[in-house]
């Protein structure tokens, strides 16, 4: 068995009273902790403006784990590594002060000058903090200093390029840890495996075996507290730009020369180089946008997006976005990737279908038979899994068919919890592992890509909205796929 590596790190995290902090950051450390990936050796300092101060980090710490705690727990020993500094990121003088706190702590948790500064705040600030960090000293350390930036990288092509320059002026690439959370999920992870370690379907991973392949990422929620970030950035920006990319690079990639984190990166890189350019005239035939209407979700009634917030009147943001992407090299030429994502669709969850072709002569294809072409589903959430769709004989006389699953559960096989995938990123992160970050190449080609797509769509309004929440998006987003004689599989 191998041994844990236990990184030991102080970890500063801007933005510490925000809802990231809460929600993924704190439950992601006391995981890492419970499962002996972190000991003794580290400290968490949380800094914002709020006038916090230690008790009430470690207060708001134990209420944000609470789910993950049995109730006799004693958590005040986990608690007790966690610190507060009230401190406005725009303030030159806060760092100075925070060079010594984290010096001290360093000296009480021997973390051997090792630090984490985790961005989880408004982009706007990211340029600033970093440059800060560098001028004030805090990068002057006998161990290792790491950037963890959120997303959004940038709003565009310029500002990401822009944003870019700002921080590689005071961090080197090799420290810069650009997340993208999909790429820190289970089964996003497990594609690689699921394509390079088995032959079976390897060695069927292109254009003479496999038809199209169609990514899917739904949402019930709507836009919830974030309408101000959300309506100037619609699906294209918060989903397609980094998430569904990634994926679709992780799916179309060629084998890397070995598992290094440069050599995987170089061919997610050459596959975001060969998506189709699409022209503007031809747009609607590839790409498809929406924006949810009212309607029902678990049997309650839902606003539509415009009823959601006063700013959203008249909004022409994109809730949804389907497309065609192409991707011109010697692998997939005339293989369609169908990709969807939207919010207030019919359920939660995020699936990749890989529809292979059908044999050429299929003597059991009767009328009467219920026959499928196989598909390899790969759920991403919930119910982490692979299903494998395959055809069988029908029990009983004759030469009937019927449609049968393969069907690997995670959890049910492994008996533990899926990590979150914050914990594992974080815990990449403290490793120097940088596999599931993304490189500034991978950002500035999909922005590019996006950036096209949203120019031509800005010359045309939107007839919004177009889809019931509660569904399973606009109508063009099934005929994009009935064009070329294909559906969504379902949900
Ligand atoms: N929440 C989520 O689920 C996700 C968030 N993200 C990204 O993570 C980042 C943070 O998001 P989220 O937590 O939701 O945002 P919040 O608005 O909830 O939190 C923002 C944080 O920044 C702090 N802050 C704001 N201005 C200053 C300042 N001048 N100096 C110091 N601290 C400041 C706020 O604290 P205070 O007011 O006390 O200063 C607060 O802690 C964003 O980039 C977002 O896009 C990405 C994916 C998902
Ligand atoms: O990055 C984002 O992702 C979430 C969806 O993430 P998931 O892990 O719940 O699938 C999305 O709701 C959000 O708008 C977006 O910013």
């Amino acid at each position: 068995m191998s041994e844990t590596i236990q990184p030991k790190a102080t970890i500063v995290i801007f933005g510490a009273t925000g809802d990231l902090a809460n929600r993924k950051l704190y439950p992601s450390i006391y995981r890492l902790y419970k499962s002996g990936k972190l000991d003794e050796n580290f400290a968490v300092i949380g800094l914002a403006r709020r006038g916090w101060d230690n008790d009430i980090i470690r207060e708001k710490v134990e209420q944000s784990i609470q789910g993950l705690t049995s109730e006799d727990e004693d958590i005040s020993e986990f608690t007790s590594h966690f610190y507060y500094k009230s401190f406005d990121v725009t303030s030159t003088d806060s760092y100075t002060d925070l060079k010594f706190m984290v010096e001290s702590l360093e000296r009480e948790y021997h973390t051997e000058g090792n630090r984490l500064f985790y961005l989880a705040m408004a982009p706007d600030f990211f340029g600033t903090i970093a440059n800060q960090l560098k001028d004030h000293g805090l990068k002057e350390t006998s161990g290792w200093t790491r950037l963890v930036i959120e997303k959004p990288f940038g709003h565009d092509l310029p500002s990401a390029k822009k944003l870019n320059k700002e921080l590689q002026a005071a961090f080197d690439e090799n420290q810069i840890y650009r997340i993208d959370h999909y790429l820190g999920k289970e089964m996003v992870q497990n594609i690689e495996v699921i394509r390079f370690a088995n032959g079976i379907f390897e060695h069927l991973w292109n254009n003479q075996f496999i038809n199209n392949i169609q990514v899917t990422s739904s949402e019930t929620l709507g836009v919830e507290e974030r309408a101000h970030y959300y309506d100037a950035s619609g699906a294209t920006r918060d989903m397609i730009q980094n998430h569904m990319l990634q994926m679709v690079a992780l799916l179309a990639m060629e084998p890397p020369i070995n598992l290094s984190t440069e050599e995987i990166r170089s061919e997610k890189i050459k596959v975001l180089r060969a998506l189709r350019t699409i022209k503007e005239e031809k747009v609607h035939k590839y790409f498809v946008r929406g924006q949810y209407g009212p309607g029902e979700i678990d049997g309650k009634k839902v606003n539509g997006y415009q009823d959601e917030a006063e700013a959203l009147k008249d909004s022409t943001t994109e809730t949804f976005v389907a497309a065609k992407l192409v991707i011109d090299n010697y692998r997939w030429a005339g293989v369609p990737f169908y990709i969807r994502t939207g919010k207030r669709m019919k359920e939660k969850s995020t699936k990749i279908v890989v529809e292979f072709k059908d044999i050429p002569m299929n003597l059991y294809h009767k009328k009467d038979d219920l026959r499928n072409p196989n598909l390899l589903v790969i759920n991403i959430q919930p119910n982490e899994g692979i299903t494998l769709h395959l055809n069988a004989k029908k029990t009983g006389n004759g030469n009937l068919t019927e449609p049968i699953q393969l069907a690997y559960h995670q959890d049910s096989e492994s008996g533990i919890n899926t990590p979150e995938a914050y914990e594992k990123l974080i815990y990449d992160s403290m490793l120097g592992d940088a596999t599931n970050f993304t490189h500034w190449d991978e950002v500035a080609l999909s922005w590019e890509f996006v950036d096209r797509l949203l120019a031509s769509w800005a010359n045309t309004k939107p007839d919004f909205p177009n889809y019931e929440s509660g569904s399973m998006g606009p109508k063009a987003a099934d005929e994009l796929l009935e064009r070329n004689g294909f559906h969504w599989w379902p949900e």
